[in-house]
C-alpha cells in the first residue's frame, strides 16, 4: 500500500496526498507532519518504511471539507486519491492485491466549488499572466464560470492583479514578481493557447468571443490547461472567455486600492471597507456583482447613466423594490450550484435550490415584466437576459421532493410517483420491512422471548438479538435460529427466513438507490443542458439585486444622483464620506458635508488645517464619490457633477512597506512617481502630506515640485493636504490653485474640530493643541511653546523655511538644456567631402582619443 502512496505523491510531489482509506483521507510521511501541524491533529505512526516508522494522520471523509478548508488557507495544495474500484473486487483477485486508487482531483485555492470552502460575497478568481511588453492576463471563477481576459501593460497588469484580488496566481516557471503557482513555460503558448480555447468550446476560431491579443491567448490557455490538470477529468463550469477593453474602467493601482478602502478594509478583510459599509444586497452573487462594480467603476458616461437610471427607477418606485428584495432574498445561489453541478461534485440539495432558484426568477422576471413608459433600458435589457426556464423548472418539480436529502446515497430525492418501477421498489422494500416486524412477532411467540428483536447494522445487516439469559434455548440446533455472535449481555442469530427478507429488501434497496441514482444524473443534465442560459439568469438577477440595494441605500441615506459626463467638471455639493459618516453618527455625533469644485480655474485645491480635522476624510471621500458615480450609484452629496475619472490616485498616509524592505519615505516617492508618470488632464488625484517622510527642507521642496508639476504637465483635478503652509505661496503663481483649510477653532484653551472645508489656508497648525488632546505631558508642552517661540521669531526674521522661492523661475521655464555631447559636436562639424585621406585618419584618431575621455 505504501508503494502505491509514493507512486500517488510522485504525480502530485507540490501538493499533501489525502489517501482514502475506507470512511478516512490518510496522509503519511512529511504529508501527516505538516497537516498534523496546520490542523493540530493527532500524529500516529503506522508500520515502517526502511526500517523508520512512518508518521500518520488522517481526517473523516464526512468532515473533509472542513479540514480542506483549513489546509488550503495555511497555503497547501491537496491531492485527492479516491479509490477507484470495489474493495470486493479487489479482493477476488488473485494474490493479496490491494484496492486500486487515482488522483481524481487537485485543491487549490483558486480551483474550489465546495460551497463550504468559499466566501459567499466574494469570486474566487484564479488568474494567470502571461508576462512581456505586452502582458496578458486571464482569469476565471469556477464556482460560477466568469472568464474574462485583458492585455495591458507590465504595470497595468500589477494594478489589475489587484483589483481582482486572485485566490491564485498562475505563471510561468522563474517568474518572480509576485507569489504565484508555476506552470511550464510551453503552456503559456499562445499558438497551443488557441488550440486548447478552440477544443474546450468546440468553435473553429475565437473571434465569435471578441478581438484578443497573443497574449490574452497566451494566458487563458495557460488558464484552461491548469484547470483541466486539477480537475483531472471533470468538466468545470467555464463561459467562453470575454476580452475587456483597455480604458473601460477606471484604472486604479494598487496602493490607491489599499488607501481608499474601497473592498477590503484596514484588516485586509471585507470589513470595514466601502463595499461592506454599502451593500445591502440580499444575495450573495449581488454582493459579489457590487464587489466586482466597485473594484472597477465605468469610464463610459452613457454606459454609467444607463446603471443610475436603473438605480433610479428602484428608488422611484419604493413598492416594486420592496417586492424585488423580498423576492431575491429568497433567492439561492444558482451561479454557484451551477458550477458544483457542472464540476460533478454536487448533492441533490443543488438540484433543489436550481429548481427553486429558476422558478422564483421566472415570477420575478413576470412581476417586473409589466410595460411601463419609464422603464428604463437597463431594466428591459436585463429582464432580457433571464432565460426562459419554464419546461426545467417543471421537470424538477415532478421529480424532485420539496427538500432532497444532502447525502446523494442517502435516497429520498425523487418524489413518489415520478416514476413507478421506482415506487414498486421502494414498495417492496417497504412490504420487507413490514414483514421483518411480522417475522418479529412470529419470533417472539414461538421462543416465548418477549423482548426479541430484529435489528440491523452495517456489519450484520438484519439479524436477531436477545438478551444473553435468553439465548442458551435458541442455541439449540432445533431452535430454527443460526448463532452469528455473542457480545457482552447479548446473543444475535440469523435465519432462513430473514436471510430471504433481507435479501428482498435489499435488492430492492438497490435497485431503488440506483434508478434514484440514474435519475438524478438525467437532471443534472437537463440543467447542465442550459448551463449558459442559467448563468445569464443569474448574472442578470446579481444586476437587479445590486440595482434595488443601491436604491434603498439612497433612499433612506438621502443620496443623490450624480450627473456623469464627458467634462473634467468635479463639483460636489455637501458630500459625506460613508465609512466615516456611520462611525461617526454611531458615536452620536454629526457628519459634517464638506462642498468640493475642482473647475478649471481650482482644479487643483491645496487644503491645509490642524491635525484631526478631516483632511484625509475630506480628501478621500471626494475619490469614494467619484467611484461610486461611474461604478452606477447614487453618491452621499447633496449634487454631484463629475466629470469621468479615466485613473484615480490616492496616497494617503504612505506607511513602511517592510515587507519589501521600502522605508515610508521611499514608498511615498516610489507612488509620487507612478502618479507623475500616470495621470492624464482626465485623472483625479488625492495627495495627503506628500514629502513628509523626510526633512523638512526636502519635503517641502518635494512637496512644492510636485504641486508644480500636477499643475502646469499633467493639469488634472487633485486635491493636495499639507502641513506646509509655505505651500501656500505658489496660490500667486499657479492660476488654477485654490486653497482651502479644514476649520478649528480654540475655545476656553481646548481646540474644537469644526470639520468644515472653508475657502483660503489655515492660520496656522494647532500641533501643540493637537498634542495636549492626545495627552502629551504638561511639561513637554511648555518647553514645545518655548521652543515654537524661538522658531517662529526667527522664521519671521529671516522669512522662515519657504525664504527665496519667492523669486523661483517657474516650473518648466527653463527646460534643463540638452547635454552637449563633444564626440556628436565634433562629428558634426566634420565635412567629408572637404578633408584629405590623411585629415580624416588624423579625425578617426582625436574621435578615438574624446571618446577615451568620456569613458575615463
Ligand atoms: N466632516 C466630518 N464630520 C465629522 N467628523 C469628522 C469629519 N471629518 C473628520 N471627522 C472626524 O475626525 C477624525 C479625523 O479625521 P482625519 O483623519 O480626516 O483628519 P486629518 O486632518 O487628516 O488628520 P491628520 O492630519 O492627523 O492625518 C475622523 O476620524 C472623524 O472622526
Amino acid at each position: 500500500m505504501i508503494a502505491q502512496f509514493l507512486t500517488l505523491k510522485a504525480e502530485a510531489p507540490d501538493c499533501l496526498l489525502f489517501f482514502r482509506m475506507g470512511d478516512f483521507y490518510e496522509l503519511f510521511f512529511e504529508d501527516a507532519v505538516a497537516a498534523a501541524a496546520t490542523l493540530d491533529i493527532a500524529l500516529t505512526k503506522r508500520g515502517e518504511h526502511d526500517g523508520v516508522p512512518i508518521p500518520m494522520c488522517g481526517v473523516p471523509v464526512h468532515a473533509a471539507d472542513n479540514y480542506l478548508a483549513r489546509l488550503i488557507k495555511g497555503g497547501h495544495r491537496v491531492a485527492i486519491a479516491e479509490q477507484v474500484e470495489d474493495p470486493a473486487v479487489a479482493r477476488a483477485r488473485p494474490g493479496k492485491s490491494i484496492v486500486a486508487r487515482a488522483i481524481t482531483r487537485v485543491v487549490t485555492p483558486g480551483t474550489l466549488t465546495e460551497a463550504g470552502l468559499l466566501e459567499p460575497k466574494r469570486a474566487n478568481w484564479l488568474a494567470a499572466i502571461a508576462p512581456g511588453p505586452q502582458t496578458g492576463l486571464a482569469w476565471c471563477d469556477l464556482s460560477t464560470g466568469a472568464f474574462a481576459t485583458r492585455a495591458c501593460t507590465p504595470d497595468e497588469a500589477t494594478a489589475e492583479l489587484a483589483r481582482l484580488a486572485p485566490a491564485e496566481l498562475i505563471a510561468p516557471e522563474g517568474w518572480k514578481d509576485s507569489p504565484a503557482t508555476p506552470r511550464p513555460l510551453p503552456e503559456f503558448s499562445a499558438q497551443k493557447g488557441e488550440a486548447r480555447l478552440k477544443s474546450r468550446f468546440a468553435v473553429v476560431t475565437l473571434d465569435g468571443f471578441g478581438a484578443f491579443t497573443p497574449s490574452e491567448i497566451a494566458a487563458a490557455g495557460a488558464l484552461l490547461a491548469y484547470v483541466e490538470a486539477t480537475a483531472k477529468g471533470s468538466i468545470p463550469l467555464l463561459s467562453p472567455p470575454r476580452p475587456e477593453l483597455p480604458g473601460s474602467t477606471m484604472a486604479i493601482d494598487a496602493a490607491t486600492r489599499t488607501s481608499l478602502e474601497l473592498t477590503r478594509g484596514p484588516g485586509g478583510t471585507r470589513a470595514g471597507s466601502l463595499e461592506a459599509c454599502i451593500d445591502r444586497t440580499v444575495t450573495a452573487a449581488g454582493a459579489r456583482q457590487l464587489g466586482a462594480d466597485l473594484a472597477a467603476p465605468l469610464t463610459d458616461a452613457p454606459q454609467i447613466a444607463a446603471r443610475l437610471d436603473l438605480v433610479a427607477w428602484f428608488c422611484e418606485n419604493a413598492v416594486t423594490r420592496i417586492r424585488t428584495r423580498e423576492a431575491l432574498a429568497a433567492m439561492p445561489d444558482i451561479a454557484r450550484a451551477l458550477g458544483r453541478l457542472a464540476v460533478g461534485r454536487w448533492t441533490p440539495r443543488d438540484l433543489a435550490q436550481m429548481r427553486d432558484g429558476l422558478a422564483l426568477s421566472l415570477a420575478l422576471k413576470a412581476a417586473l415584466s409589466a410595460p411601463s413608459l419609464t422603464t428604463p433600458t437597463l431594466l428591459t435589457d436585463t429582464l432580457a437576459r433571464f432565460g426562459a426556464h419554464g419546461s426545467l423548472v417543471e421537470a424538477l418539480r415532478r421529480a424532485l421532493v420539496p427538500e432532497p436529502p444532502h447525502d446523494p446515497g442517502a435516497g429520498g430525492s425523487i418524489a413518489p410517483g415520478y416514476d413507478a418501477a421506482l415506487d414498486a421498489l421502494r414498495e417492496t422494500a417497504r412490504d420487507g420491512r413490514t414483514a421483518v416486524l411480522g417475522l418479529e412477532t412470529r419470533l417472539r411467540e414461538q421462543t416465548g422471548v418477549a423482548a426479541l428483536k430484529i435489528r440491523h447494522n452495517g456489519v450484520l445487516g438484519y439479524h436477531i438479538e436477545v438478551a444473553a439469559r435468553f439465548a442458551d434455548p435458541l442455541m439449540a440446533a432445533d431452535s430454527g435460529l443460526i448463532h452469528r455472535q455473542t457480545l457482552a449481555g447479548v446473543v444475535r442469530f440469523g435465519s432462513v427466513d430473514l436471510a430471504a427478507l433481507a435479501s428482498t429488501i435489499a435488492q430492492a434497496g438497490d435497485h431503488a438507490l440506483a434508478a434514484e441514482a440514474a435519475h438524478l444524473e438525467e437532471l443534472r443534465s437537463l440543467i447542465l443542458a442550459e448551463a449558459a442560459a442559467i448563468a445569464e439568469t443569474a448574472q442578470a438577477l446579481a444586476r437587479l439585486d445590486v440595482a434595488s440595494a443601491l436604491a434603498d441605500l439612497a433612499a433612506t441615506e438621502n443620496w443623490s444622483r450624480p450627473k456623469v459626463d464627458a467634462t473634467t467638471a468635479f463639483h460636489i455639493e455637501s458630500g459625506r464620506h460613508p465609512v466615516v459618516e456611520a462611525a461617526v453618527k454611531a458615536a452620536r455625533n454629526p457628519f459634517v458635508a464638506n462642498d468640493c469644485d475642482l473647475s478649471a480655474d481650482a482644479r487643483l485645491w491645496l487644503v491645509t488645517g490642524p491635525n484631526m480635522a478631516g483632511k484625509s476624510t475630506f480628501l478621500r471621500q471626494n475619490a469614494l464619490i467619484a467611484v461610486l458615480a461611474q461604478a452606477g450609484s447614487f453618491v452621499p452629496a447633496r449634487a454631484a457633477h463629475i466629470g469621468v475619472v479615466d485613473r484615480l490616485f490616492s496616497r494617503v498616509g504612505a506607511a513602511d512597506d517592510l515587507a519589501q524592505g521600502r522605508s515610508t519615505f521611499m514608498v511615498e516617492m516610489v507612488e509620487t512617481a507612478a502618479i507623475l508618470s500616470g495621470a492624464t488632464s482626465c485623472s483625479l488625484v488625492i495627495l495627503d502630506e506628500v514629502g513628509r517622510g523626510t526633512s523638512t527642507y526636502d519635503g517641502l521642496a518635494i512637496a512644492w515640485a510636485v504641486l508644480e508639476a500636477v499643475h502646469d504637465d499633467l493639469q488634472c483635478r487633485c486635491l493636495f493636504a499639507t502641513h506646509y503652509h509655505e505651500l501656500v505661496q505658489l496660490k500667486e503663481r499657479l492660476k488654477s490653485l485654490a486653497t482651502a483649510h479644514v476649520t478649528a477653532r480654540e475655545w476656553k484653551g481646548d481646540l474644537v474640530f469644526l470639520h468644515e472645508v472653508k475657502p483660503g489656508a489655515a492660520d496656522k497648525s494647532y500641533g501643540l493643541a493637537v498634542a495636549r488632546l492626545a495627552g502629551v505631558p504638561a511639561p513637554v508642552l511648555t518647553r514645545a511653546r518655548g521652543v515654537l517661540a524661538r522658531l517662529e521669531a526667527n522664521r519671521d526674521k529671516t522669512g522662515g523655511l519657504a525664504a527665496g522661492l519667492s523669486d523661483l523661475p517657474l516650473f518648466g521655464a527653463h527646460p534643463a538644456e540638452p547635454a552637449t555631447d563633444p564626440l556628436r559636436a565634433k562629428l558634426a562639424a566634420i565635412d567629408p567631402d572637404a578633408i584629405t585621406p590623411r585629415e580624416a585618419l588624423d579625425l578617426l584618431a582625436d574621435l578615438k582619443a574624446l571618446m577615451g575621455e568620456e569613458q575615463a
